[in-house]
């Protein structure tokens, strides 16, 4: 008979079946395999029948690669794949995390900490939609996102990764995944994987479970909890993402009580894939079975067997594939690992291919390029840079309030602050690179400073100053209307952004201090989670957290401006002290600056 698995009008399950029947060991071994770009040759791919591959962080064919470089690359290692024995499609994964960030002229939407404060489910459904067509328009069809991690400490290095501290906020904001890979029709059935069509990726939740909840926020660390703790905080968001059909899921690098996320077969076999009824497949993260060990890579065989039994279908190794596969056919060859147990993984990986349309569609659709960085996407962003900022001040006590900003101002308006003036440092990491840039040449953008300029009446004299002196400032403090000082954190992703202290860098503060001492200011903190503001904020006339708001500066004068009002709600806790932390909504002892779900409003003028 033709063979079954090719025919896209046999049930599901027939095809699945008649396909891994077919299958050898090296074949069912090949589609548990990712390996990173670099090491993905069209003839490495062909020979070691690799499933996937992926760009790690930053990991692109060229610099400033455009669309059509990208489907190049994709459907070369795809033509790789289509040449095995059984021709069974390769997958191609990025993390598109705020946007297509890996990718030079993407829009870069708000970090998921922004999204958290329009709490606008809607929205989001429409952000993921968005970011679905740039990534076909670069030939791609599955996405590490979204992170549904809930953050429970601001000292975690990805909290800004994180929609909310508050579990139900993040369950909600589960509606990108909807965007992502479309919305399952009515009738249609929940919690399977889904995809609704090739202008759609397969999503990925992440990172399984508890990595939100590590001790002192330190990243990979432990998550100390209760099994009730855990259900009632961090994993509720996979409630959501299963029955809205996300196509996997991502295992976090943390360990829960000691144990181990990666070797964890409670929680992924037992309670995800019984419990829940998860029928999408299980990724590691990048070297996550290495990591299972201390040193990591310490027993690479003891990793590949706890991982493996824990219930990993597929692993992002990404780059000593020979020594996985070697390992885990040794390992299926002495009888550790049952067969039943690559079955199951090849069965999940099957599904998700099937259900993508990935065998009918192995190519990228080159009518996509136009997608990438579309006027209408950056719109949407600027929309939801607009609902994501906060305002914490509107006017010292007894004053009137100072926004929205009068957009004529005879004096002149002064902007300070490194961060008026740095597309780089406002989009933060997962941008062009894995830690993200400073400066303005990473990509297409409008810095806050560019948006500013924009807004106000032409003829108004706007000056800028990075970092302007006490002098300058003594000179000019009677000419200015106003000033806008815009400082904040520089870009940072993963380790790299844990931090204890959570004080604003230098020369922030000494920026806030000479200006607003001297001008009517308002502060805009541009950061990826609060920050330490008590011994300032009594110096500003008004104060906005603006998080990382991506490439559409715009969006921030906007409401300084009052086109449109400040809507946006805190979706995290605003401290006083980082002695106070872990501290969050709901605690017996909860102290903050500003509390969550705090958020002034204006009228648009
Ligand atoms: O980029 C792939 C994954 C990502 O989806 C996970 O959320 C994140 O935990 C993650 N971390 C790495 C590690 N990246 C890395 C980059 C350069 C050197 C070493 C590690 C890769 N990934």
């Amino acid at each position: 008979s033709a063979d079954r698995y090719k025919d896209p009008s046999q049930p599901l399950n027939t095809r699945i079946d008649d396909l891994l029947g077919r299958m050898t060991l090296a074949e069912k071994i090949g589609q548990m395999s990712q390996i990173e770009r670099e090491k993905a040759t069209p003839d490495v791919i062909n020979k070691y029948f690799i499933g996937s591959v992926l760009s790690g962080g930053g990991s692109v064919p060229e610099k400033n690669a455009p669309p059509e470089a990208w489907v190049g690359m994709v459907n070369g290692m795809q033509s790789g794949a289509l040449s095995t024995r059984l021709g069974i499609p390769m997958l191609y994964g990025i993390d598109a995390v705020h946007g297509h960030g890996n990718v030079y002229k993407a829009t870069i939407f708000p970090h998921n900490v922004g999204l958290g404060c329009t709490r606008d489910p809607e929205l989001a459904k429409r952000i993921g939609a968005a970011v679905a067509l740039e990534v076909r328009a670069t030939g791609i069809p599955y996405i590490f996102a979204p992170c549904v991690a809930v953050c429970r400490d601001p000292r975690w290095g990805r909290c800004y990764e994180s929609f909310s501290e508050h579990p139900e906020l993040v369950q909600n904001m589960t509606s990108i995944i909807s965007g992502f890979q479309g919305e399952i029709p009515a009738g249609g059935t929940l919690g399977v994987p889904f995809m609704a069509g090739q202008r759609n990726v397969a999503a990925c939740s992440k990172h399984y479970v508890g990595d939100g909840g590590t001790t002192n926020g330190i990243n990979e660390n432990n998550t100390v909890a209760t099994f009730h703790e855990l259900l009632s905080i961090h994993m509720p968001p996979y409630y959501n993402a299963v029955i809205r059909g996300v196509s996997t899921v991502m295992i976090s690098y943390s360990s829960w009580n000691g144990l181990k996320m990666h070797a964890n077969r409670f929680l992924i076999t037992d309670f995800l894939k019984k419990e829940l009824r998860f029928r999408g497949f299980v990724i590691s993260d990048w070297q996550g079975l290495d990591r299972i060990t201390t040193p990591e890579h310490a027993d690479y065989i003891l990793s590949i067997k706890l991982g493996i039994l824990a219930g990993i279908d597929m692993v992002m190794i990404p780059f000593n594939y020979t020594e996985f596969i070697d390992g885990l056919t040794l390992l299926v060859n002495n009888g550790t690992i049952p067969m039943s147990r690559i079955d199951d993984a090849v069965r999940r990986i099957l599904r998700v291919k099937f259900t993508m349309g990935l065998f009918e569609n192995p190519y990228a659709d080159p009518s996509l390029t136009g997608e990438l960085g579309k006027q209408e996407h950056r719109d949407l962003a600027r929309e939801a840079v607009r609902k994501s900022l906060v305002l914490l001040k509107n006017g010292k006590p007894g004053d009137k309030p100072l926004l929205p900003l009068p957009k004529k101002a005879y004096g002149g308006i002064l902007v300070a602050g490194s961060h008026a003036n740095d597309l780089g440092s406002q989009c933060g990491g997962w941008t062009i690179t894995w830690q993200g840039l400073t400066g303005n040449n990473l990509t297409a953008g409008t810095t806050i400073l560019d948006g500013i300029k924009r807004a106000v009446v032409p003829g108004t004299d706007v000056v800028y100053s990075e970092n302007p002196d006490a002098g300058f400032i003594q000179q000019n403090k009677a000419r200015f209307d106003y000033a806008i000082v815009v400082v904040g954190e520089p870009p940072y992703a993963e380790t790299f952004g844990d931090n204890l202290n959570l004080t604003i860098p230098a020369p922030g503060p000494a920026i806030i201090q000479n200006v607003c001492g001297s001008i009517k200011c308002v502060v805009v903190i541009v950061s990826g989670r609060p920050l330490v503001l008590e011994p300032y904020i009594n110096t500003m006339n008004a104060l906005v957290a603006a998080w990382l708001p991506g490439t559409e500066g715009q969006g921030v004068a906007d409401v300084l401006f009052g086109d449109y009002g400040f809507t946006g709600k805190l979706s995290r806790t605003w401290f006083r002290s980082v002695n106070q932390l872990p501290m969050n909504v709901g605690d017996a002892r909860y102290d903050p600056l500003f509390p969550f779900g705090f958020g002034l409003e204006t009228q648009p003028s």
